[in-house]
């Protein structure tokens, strides 16, 4: 490879050629898809497209006409990311070793050169990438070498051969002036704002900013068919090594590659679009006559004058044929219907990739004069970003400066309106009063002619009716304040009520409490009360069924006792109590009659008896005693019930005993 200088002390020219990549964008929906073949080593071929419209002159090669070649070829599955960084690759490190970088992205409308280059919403595109590994490797470089760096960008549109700055401070931008560079057959952009950024933060806002503004500036053919330009410089000073390093990166989104039909509507004039057209066309143009220049010679006469012809093509002489470490994004539809577009890409890729550039180290000593030069260069830069800056501030004073004068004579007037109503007034009350005094002295007099009297009577009745009219405005004045203090009488009276309601519905709201408590409290009582009803039952039951027993219990025991006391040859007189001492005290039962000699006589069933175990009735006090048994001690014995039965008959066995 031939070596040339480029003007500066120490730095090395390599010519190399643009790399070139391409990418195919998956088919939308249900499109039918163009057959082609990737070989694996950055070779594509299209199966079905023998020639298109006869253009034998988009084929790559004359015996392999279907071949196109590329540095690499990314199919519809490869992602965003991997994409990304496989076209960043090396180029940061270049840059800050002092190489002048551009990307660029190429193709026809909606292939996605601005979703490769900026990215969406969802995935970020080269620009963010890089910039962020701009800033850490610039970080690293501090960290690691003390370099100390400056990064500045300048963000710009190419819209129908006109330039519009995208990071202008003003609302809409103008078109910005232009001045060809003779040597270098560059462009220079008068009035150009250059905005320093100190993090990768900062870059990005104003990268997003101006992107918006591309993107809200018109209709979709319009930012379609507009290239933008982020030139992101980078100076970086080593004071121990005592060198400086000063490289751009140029990241290029090219407008659509495809003609614009100008007898449809598009939403941009038909001049507008000849010029995009003819713009476009001098860049294809361009690029066909440089990959035919087989010369790997720099600047040749050939390649000025191929970057002449527009301004489109100016501004990319660094990136195409120029000093930039440059890699050429071809973007492609894999539609069947865009086969004709497809074929101009990757025509136009294959001939980039046979495009010479000059990529150029710009790395100095620090004490040369470049790096003065290029200090003095920078410095009028800013300088002039400044000046911009301060003129659109002065603008912004006057004219607020301006407005605030307005609304001090506003005011001023006003005050001097109302001071003179004031005196008018003043005036009025006075003219009355005199009048009235020289009516008076008139009346006394009786010297004054008709005429005055006339002219007087007409201005008196002049004044009694402005008098009258200014006491209408007083009695007006009286009733509107009269009608405000009412008003506010009923605005508290409200405000009273209303919050006489909020006490009220408080209190409501307490009493539901209260309420909902005695609610509960009520149903655990009944669940109590049903608890013991139960248990009652229960027990009731348990009752029912003992006493039961005991009627059993007491009936055997009767029979047994009567058969006991035939055994025993008890013998009772017969006998018959229906004598009551104590009523409260009785109790129904069976009762065994007899004598002393314990001989029962018998057994009745009484209903009121004493509850006495034994009743010892002497017949003869007995009123109701038979005379069978008079002189004869009766004893009566109540049988128990249940276990009193077992207490009788304890005291049986015991009286027994
Ligand atoms: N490879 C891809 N994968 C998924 N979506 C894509 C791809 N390429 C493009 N798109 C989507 O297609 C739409 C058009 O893409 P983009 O705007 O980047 O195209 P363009 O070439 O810049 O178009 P134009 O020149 O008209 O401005 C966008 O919504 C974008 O997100």
């Amino acid at each position: 490879m031939q070596s040339f200088s480029n003007g500066y002390a120490d730095s090395i020219v390599e010519p190399t050629f643009i790399r070139v990549v391409l990418r195919l964008r998956p088919l939308i929906g249900e499109a039918a898809k163009l057959s082609y073949v990737e070989d694996g080593f950055g070779s594509l071929s299209l199966q079905d497209f023998p020639q298109v419209a006869g253009k034998a002159t988009f084929f790559t090669d004359a015996n392999d006409t279907n071949k196109f070649r590329f540095n690499r070829v990314y199919d519809v599955d490869v992602g965003q990311q991997e994409i990304c960084e496989d076209i960043i690759g090396d180029n940061v490190t270049e840059l800050l070793e002092g190489f002048n970088v551009s990307i660029m992205t190429f193709g026809s409308e909606g292939s996605g050169k601005t979703y490769t280059m900026f990215g969406n919403d969802r995935e970020e595109g080269i620009v963010q990438r890089m910039c962020q590994s701009l800033f850490d490797q610039l970080d690293r470089l501090r960290q690691d070498r003390g370099n100390e760096s400056t990064v500045s960008i300048t963000f710009y549109e190419l819209f129908a051969e006109n330039i519009y700055d995208l990071l202008s401070i003003e609302k809409h931008s103008n078109i910005l002036k232009t001045s060809s560079v003779a040597k270098t057959s560059g462009l220079s952009i008068k009035g150009l704002r250059t905005v320093s950024v100190n993090s990768v933060n900062e870059l990005l806002s104003c990268i997003n900013e101006g992107q918006f503004r591309r993107c809200k500036s018109g209709s979709h053919h319009r930012k379609s068919r507009s290239s933008s330009f982020l030139n992101i410089t980078v100076e970086q000073r080593n004071r121990t090594e005592e060198t400086m390093k000063h490289s751009v990166l140029q990241l290029i989104d090219l407008a659509s590659s495809n003609k614009l039909d100008k007898n449809l509507k598009h939403g941009i004039s038909t001049d507008e679009i000849k010029s995009a057209n003819s713009s476009m066309q001098n860049l294809h143009q361009m690029i066909y006559e440089l990959s035919d220049s087989k010369s790997p010679l720099p600047k040749t006469h050939n390649s000025k004058h191929s970057h002449r012809t527009s301004r489109l093509t100016k501004l990319l002489q660094q990136a195409i044929g120029g000093d930039s470490k440059t890699t050429a994004v071809m973007l492609s539809s894999t539609n069947r219907t865009d086969r004709e577009n497809t074929v101009t890409t990757l025509s136009l890729g294959s001939k980039l990739k046979s495009i010479y550039n000059f990529p150029t180290q710009n790395k100095m000593g620090l004490n040369s004069k470049a790096i003065f030069d290029l200090s003095l260069k920078n410095m009028t830069t800013r300088e002039n970003s400044y000046l911009t800056r301060i003129k659109y501030l002065e603008d912004e004073v006057s004219r607020l400066s301006s407005t605030i004068q307005q609304n001090k004579n506003q005011v001023l007037t006003n005050q001097y309106l109302t001071e003179k109503n004031m005196k008018l007034k003043d005036q009025l009350g006075l003219q009355r009063k005199s009048e009235q005094t020289r009516k008076a002295g008139s009346e006394k007099d009786g010297l004054h002619s008709q005429s005055n009297e006339k002219t007087q009577n007409e201005m008196s009745d002049v004044l009694d009716n402005l008098m009258r009219k200014c006491e209408k405005v007083i009695q007006l004045q009286l009733r509107l304040d009269e009608e405000l203090r009412q008003k506010s009488q009923i605005s508290q009276q409200l405000s009273y009520k209303e919050s006489k309601v909020q006490a009220l519905e408080a209190m409501n709201v307490k009493l539901l409490e209260q309420l909902d408590n005695n609610e509960h409290e009520m149903k655990n009582v009944l669940n109590t009360n049903s608890i013991l009803r139960k248990e009652v039952e229960k027990w009731m039951q348990l009752a029912e069924s003992r006493s039961q027993n005991v009627e059993m219990l007491q009936k055997e025991f009767q029979d047994r006792q009567i058969a006991g006391a035939s055994q025993n040859n008890l013998l009772f007189l017969p006998g018959e109590l229906n004598h009551v001492r104590d009523a409260s005290k009785n109790k129904k039962g069976n009762w065994l009659f007899g004598n002393s000699s314990s001989n029962i006589l018998g057994s009745r069933k009484i209903s009121n008896v004493s509850t006495g175990s034994v009743m010892t009735i002497n017949s003869q006090e007995s009123n109701t005693s038979k005379a069978s048994h008079r002189g004869l001690n009766l004893h009566a014995v109540r049988l128990p019930f249940g276990d009193e039965n077992e207490n009788y008959n304890d005291k049986n066995k015991s009286s027994n005993t």
